[in-house]
């Protein structure tokens, strides 16, 4: 019935709570200045239309409803009466919204128009066009993209059937008495109120009158308008593709609503066009007040389709609230006190704006610009209360906050200090400048006064010296600055909470920009104001909203901005943010006047550092994460996370208990990675299972049944089967197979990984899968020659002169493809391996190695120590066999990994051989020269 075409991934604008578009219907979004989202998506459209050479209403987005707790995705009712929270289910992460809250159905629309408003609030207009499913989240972050399906209403083989024609009757039969009945009661409700007036409903009459069969879903869409219905029966509505299911849906939900008309007016005759009637006044005022004011069809009155630019309000009225706009907008624009080159523009597009009818396209466009002006916070800043007392304060701040990660508390309360010194001495900088300018003014005041030529030449010098003192003293300002902090680590480590933690103690306000997937310039710089409904970029935004100039950025994901490319070089922008000596005229295309971002105290994240620009990298001072071990987890997850989870799902502390056993079991069964978020997201979910089975045990009236005590065996039962094993306990133990350890590079996380060797029948080949780069292939080759040139001190040959490789190929793989591997660091893995597998000799699993191989035997230093030991003692690894020149670095290691693992240092591969098979005979070993002068 409703055939679907091919899918594509499109922008996706997620409809604020209650609100669900259908195609056909016209929809003001009102975006507030909290939602970064859209601002990005409307930039990408722009985008889009101007490199396809498109009109921007020419670029599908789609828009699709917030899922409602009682129904699933696609449209089944999960629960019959809404829960108590059920307001707080459906607002839950409204701002920081994630993909699963989403519906899986919505419509394709076209942006039709943007709205300024006062404030930093906009409106946008969309139109919707046609029914689509979500198949699949694609991209969540600067704004949502889904793969969509989209379903045509194609009906043409059921149009002659006499139940969809029956359908289709009462559709158009209802929407037609529906109407009637909500312009009869406008016309008895007192004047003011609002009421569906007599020339919008004849016409809409007649839209009702002119469809035709093929187009009952279209005409079931548009009644959704009008009928009266729960935010679940829209989305059930939305998602029904079936045109013959759509209808029946809304023909029940016209019914419903017709027979509560009908109770409440005493109907003798019921005809399209007159209804002797007494009413229920006060019920007819409730729905017509749901019901009509919202009524935007496209030809049938409400905002025209096609670009426009604010409302016009008509006749002598209208002009005087303009003539208080203006002056409100004078006012605001005096109150933000202007830098002098920012007020001089103001001034001059205020006059522009003034000659301007407010019916003109350009009125909305400079008045927009002007209150984006006014709210850039230019003056304003919060009161800095760093003083004495504050670095303690800032310490027990981040004590409570964060459980553990010592070594960056210390760095950033020296952080904190530098940030302390630089504004005292910038005070005193400050000052001295104020005084030099003063004394420049007072020298030119005393100009005139100045008779002869040589006392005239006198004061010009010392014009200019002062001059020159206050520009000295500028540039001095500008350098002496606190550097740019780049807290760098795996995700879910605490890089985001603890820059929140320093606003706090700082007592500044916070902002997080999210520069994941910032692929275009204008997003951090704004659009020219050339272009229709350019917007300011990311920053002036941030500024808006926080309303001071002093404060914290979290420049988020600053790895994952994109690289240079046809729509400019996002990370040159950036550049110019964090570079002291130019962002105190940073500029923004569509402020086009320069901005000082010196007060803005940047914080930058990222998980690896592999992809950040050089000069990017230049400007930050760098502070790395490491992963918790599980000894730490458990105590954030008793200290903090379990105390929060517990609140956000609106328990009291005495109804869940979570002990360390049960939260040991999370740890190791159901998690696995270096921070602690899905640790949290899984004690979330037991959360609110407890909360579930509480509300059920009162129900039931047996609270009594209630258990507040977590056991091991209910994590089970809440979150199923254990997702991870402990990964030692998968391998068996059989010659050839080492367990390696990698540091991956990006994350700062490591782990372990098996290598395995066999060896067949060949000509002394080597062959390497398992996505295993060059150098690791160079690795092999140095392991394959030591061991065939040591093969009798091994006692794998009879005689000296013997080539073991002669007749063998080997095959070299390391599991876990996903992970690319490269580097010299399994090279002692690797020899272990192959004599272990010529031997017949098994390595315990228990027992992990690294260390780069030499052709002498010399096992060399490599990097990652501290994060190959925490992934170690994760996996289960017992001992570790390491290069003795990395024994200081293993000393940086948390003491409980250090504690958990028996860590052994070698310099020379028979070293590692003893170590590894204690026990074992070398017979030929005599003939080799004693170990000390090997190394
Ligand atoms: N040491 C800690 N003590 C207490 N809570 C912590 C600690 N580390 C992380 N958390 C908590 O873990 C959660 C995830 O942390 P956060 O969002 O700051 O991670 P992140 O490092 O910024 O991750 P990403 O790189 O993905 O942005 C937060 O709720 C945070 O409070």
């Amino acid at each position: 019935m409703a055939p679907a075409s091919q899918s594509a991934v499109v922008p996706v604008i997620p409809l604020a709570k209650g609100t669900v578009l259908f195609p056909g219907s016209l929809l003001r979004i009102p975006v507030p200045p909290s939602r970064s989202d859209i601002p990005a998506l409307i930039s990408n459209v722009y985008t889009r239309a101007s490199k396809g050479s498109r009109r921007v209403d020419q670029v599908p987005v789609v828009c699709v409803p917030l899922s409602s707790p009682l129904l699933s995705r696609r449209g089944q009712l999960l629960l019959e009466k809404a829960p108590e929270e059920y307001n707080e289910l459906l607002e839950a992460d409204d701002r920081n919204l994630r993909k699963d809250r989403l519906y899986g159905y919505g419509v394709t629309a076209k942006i039709t128009g943007i709205q300024g408003q006062n404030g930093a609030e906009f409106i946008l207009l969309v139109q919707g066009i046609s029914r689509i499913s979500v198949d699949k989240v694609t991209q969540e972050q600067p704004f949502f993209e889904a793969k969509v399906k989209s379903h045509s209403d194609a009906v043409s083989r059921e149009i002659d059937s006499d139940d969809y024609q029956e359908l289709f009757e009462s559709l158009k039969r209802l929407s037609r008495e529906l109407i009637s009945y909500l312009r009869v009661s406008a016309f008895l409700l007192s004047s003011g109120s609002a009421g569906l007036n007599p020339l919008l409903s004849r016409r809409l009459e007649q839209f009702i009158a002119r469809k035709q069969a093929a187009e009952g879903g279209s005409l079931a869409d548009f009644m959704m308008n009008v009928v009266e219905a729960s935010y679940e029966d829209k989305l059930q509505v939305l998602a029904a593709v079936d045109v013959k299911k759509r209808m029946q849906k809304v023909i029940e939900l016209m019914e419903r609503q017709v027979d509560d008309v009908k109770g409440n007016i005493n109907v003798t005759t019921v005809t399209s066009t007159a209804i002797p009637i007494r009413i229920d006044q006060e019920d007819m005022e409730k729905m017509n007040k749901r019901n009509i004011k919202k009524i935007q069809i496209p030809g049938l009155g409400g905002p025209p389709a096609g670009f426009s630019f604010g409302g016009m309000p008509g006749g002598g009225q209208a002009e005087q609230q303009d003539a208080d706009e203006l002056q409100e907008l004078e006012k605001k624009i005096e109150d933000a006190k202007l830098p002098p080159e920012a007020a001089k523009v103001a001034e001059r597009e205020f006059k522009r704006l003034k000659h301007m009818q407010p019916a003109q396209a350009e009125y909305q466009v400079v008045r927009t610009y002007l209150e984006t002006l006014a709210e850039i916070p230019w003056s304003i800043a919060t009161d800095d209360p760093i003083g004495t007392g504050t670095l303690a304060a800032a310490r027990k701040q981040l004590d409570n906050d964060h459980y553990g990660i010592e070594k960056v508390k210390k760095r950033l309360l020296s952080y904190l200090t530098i940030v302390k010194l630089m504004q005292s001495t910038n005070e005193d900088v400050d000052r001295q400048i104020k005084e030099a300018e003063q004394e420049t003014t007072e020298l030119e005041l005393g100009k005139p006064a100045a008779k002869n030529l040589s006392l005239d030449s006198e004061l010009e010098e010392k014009i200019k010296a002062s001059s020159l003192k206050v520009q000295m003293l500028q540039s001095k300002r500008r350098t002496e600055r606190a550097p740019i902090l780049l807290l760098v680590g795996p995700p879910g480590v605490g890089k985001t909470s603890i820059a929140r933690s320093i606003a706090t103690a700082l007592g500044r306000q916070f902002h997080r920009i999210s520069l994941g997937g910032v692929r275009d310039e204008a997003e951090i710089r704004g659009h020219r104001r050339t272009y229709v409904a350019a917007m300011p970029g990311l920053i002036v935004q941030g500024l808006r909203k926080v309303g001071v100039a002093n404060p914290v950025f979290l420049l988020d994901e600053i790895d994952k901005l994109g690289m240079a490319n046809h729509n400019g070089d996002p990370s040159a922008a950036m550049l110019e943010v964090l570079d002291p000596e130019q962002n105190h005229t940073f500029n923004d295309h569509y402020v086009n006047t320069p901005i000082d971002l010196s007060k803005v105290l940047f914080i930058a994240t990222a998980n690896s550092l592999d992809t950040i620009p050089g000069p990017l990298l230049d400007r930050m001072e760098i502070l790395e994460f490491s992963g918790y071990t599980t000894l730490e987890k458990r105590h954030i997850a008793l200290r903090h996370l379990v105390p929060k989870q517990i609140r956000v799902n609106g328990l009291q502390e005495d109804q869940v208990k979570f002990n360390g056993e049960v939260v040991s079991k999370i740890i190791e069964s159901y998690t696995r990675e270096s921070g602690v978020r899905n640790l949290e997201r899984e004690i979330g979910s037991v959360c609110r299972a407890k909360a579930v089975e509480y509300v059920e045990a009162n129900d039931k009236g047996q609270p009594e049944t209630y258990r507040a005590d977590l056991t091991v065996e209910d994590l089970e039962t809440i979150l199923g089967i254990e997702r991870f094993e402990d990964e030692i306990a998968e391998k068996n133990t059989q010659p050839g197979i080492v367990t390696g350890l990698v540091a991956y590079s990006s994350g700062g996380n490591g782990g372990i990984l098996f290598i395995e060797v066999l060896d067949m029948p060949g000509d002394g080949s080597v062959e390497l899968t398992g996505n295993l780069g060059k150098v690791l292939m160079e690795s092999v080759k140095v392991a394959r020659s030591w061991v065939r040139n040591h093969a009798y001190e091994l006692g794998l040959t009879r005689e000296p002169t013997e080539n073991i490789m002669k007749n063998r190929s080997l095959h070299v793989h390391c599991p876990s493809g996903a992970v690319p591997k490269d580097g010299p660091s399994s090279g002692m893995a690797q020899a272990i391996a192959l004599i272990s597998l010529l031997s017949g000799r098994p390595v315990p699993p228990t027992m992990a190695m690294t260390g780069e191989f030499q052709l002498s035997g010399h096992v060399k230093r490599v990097g990652g120590i501290k994060e190959k030991l925490i992934g170690a003692y994760r996996a289960g690894v017992k001992t570790v066999v390491l290069p003795a020149q990395n024994e200081k670095d293993a000393r940086e290691v948390p003491s409980e990994v250090k504690d958990g693992l028996k860590i052994i240092y070698v310099s020379h591969i028979w070293e590692a051989i003893r170590h590894v098979w204690p026990d074992a005979q070398w017979p030929n070993e005599t003939s080799l020269p004693p170990l000390q002068a090997r190394l």
